[in-house]
């Protein structure tokens, strides 16, 4: 069972908590506000835990000559890629808007912190955790500066004054299992309260790569941490089966319309995918069940039905001793002993006369 803690007031994560649905509209928003609101309002009524969006101070994150860059792609918003950034951020009272709308829809709402400033803004506007979008995730400075972030979890005792780190969810696109690990030693060091998230950075991901197998094998590498999810293949069921092999947080872009301009949609989810999606991970959830194997109540029927006893293969006289081929395995009425215990009746004497097919219990049997 993976480590659990707080990720958002009141919303463990790990262990057997059920799986963090995060839906990430990203910039699929296109850079209208109301459309946010929407996306905000309908990833809460499909059932996901948080919405979340990517936070940037373009001038930090990106160099003059990036900015730049010619974006010729049909998903640019500008001429070049610094036109097409402005166009879809948020200014830090539009994020404010959509924090204080996502309170009242009742979702719990946070973003990437797409560089250093962006993160600083976060922590003022006190988001619950804090998103390491892959390509900060081997950022070490970056990273320790995000780790040390003091949270709204100050506890006060008597003269001491303990913060606890905001959580972090770091994801893992672009990385190899060595940055990892060093990722792990930097956010250890400062934030107990954090995970990794299995990515593999491609808009839409070809099955393929998505190497689902990597979700047991972080858990072994890092087994007091929970590990997590994100993916940008398209469809659900992917997904899903990320939950059955252990991811306790799951985030998926989601959209109002894949067809819609923008490099995300395509590997986003519509409303009615991300509803099917909630749902399927809840129900694997309830499948996953217990890990000890045992006859469960809901058998009782069946086994009675067709559940097997010891019979006797022939008539058998009171005294005899038994041996193997004196018994046999059938459905019997009524029941007797169950079949594994079959070899420990040789050599025991039956107490009573029996006809073939007679049902062969405990009482009859002596040493
Ligand atoms: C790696 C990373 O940050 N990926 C993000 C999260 O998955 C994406 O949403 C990008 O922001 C998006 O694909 C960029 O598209 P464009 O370049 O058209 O603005
Ligand atoms: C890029 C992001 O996520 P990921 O790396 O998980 O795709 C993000 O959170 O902005």
């Amino acid at each position: 069972m993976s480590a659990e803690f707080e990720l958002c007031p009141g919303r463990k994560i790990g262990g057997s908590n059920p799986c963090f649905i995060i839906a990430e509209i990203g910039q699929n928003h296109q850079g209208d506000l109301e459309i946010a609101k929407k996306m905000i309002r309908m990833a809460k009524d499909c059932g996901a835990d948080c919405a979340k969006f990517q936070k940037s101070e373009i001038e930090h994150r990106f160099t003059k000559l990036a900015l730049e860059r010619l974006y010729t792609s049909p998903h640019a918003w500008g001429p070049t890629y610094g036109a097409h950034k402005h166009h879809l951020e948020f200014s830090h009272q539009q994020y404010r808007e959509l924090q204080q709308f996502a309170n009242e829809v009742g979702i719990f709402f946070t973003a990437s912190g797409m560089d250093e400033m962006a993160v600083e803004f976060l922590h003022e506007i006190n988001v619950p955790f804090f998103k390491v979008a892959s390509a900060d995730t081997n950022n070490i400075p970056y990273l320790e500066k995000t780790a040390k972030k003091g949270s709204s979890h100050v506890l006060k005792l008597m003269f001491w004054c303990i913060c606890v780190g905001r959580p972090m969810v770091i994801s893992s696109g672009m990385q190899s299992m060595e940055t990892m690990r060093c990722v792990y030693q930097t956010i250890k060091q400062h934030n107990p309260n954090f995970t990794f998230l299995q990515c593999t950075s491609a808009y839409p991901l070809p099955i393929e790569h998505v190497n689902l197998s990597l979700i047991p094998e972080f858990q072994k590498e890092f087994p007091d941490i929970p590990i997590g999810y994100s993916g940008h293949e398209a469809g659900i069921h992917v997904s899903v089966d990320a939950v059955a092999l252990g991811a306790k947080v799951l985030e998926r872009h989601v959209t109002l319309d894949k067809s819609w301009k923008g490099s995300d949609h395509a590997a986003s989810l519509e409303p009615a995918e991300l509803a099917e999606l909630v749902k399927a991970i809840r129900t694997v959830e309830m499948a996953m069940g217990s890990p000890v194997k045992q006859m469960l109540p809901c058998e009782a029927s069946c086994h009675s039905k067709l559940g097997k006893s010891v019979v006797a293969r022939k008539p058998l006289k009171k005294g005899e001793t038994l041996t193997l081929d004196m018994l046999t395995v059938k459905v019997a009425e009524p029941h007797g002993m169950r079949p594994e215990n079959i070899f420990k009746l040789v050599c025991k004497k039956i107490t009573v006369d029996l006809e073939e097919d007679a049902t062969i219990t405990d009482a009859m049997i002596k040493d």
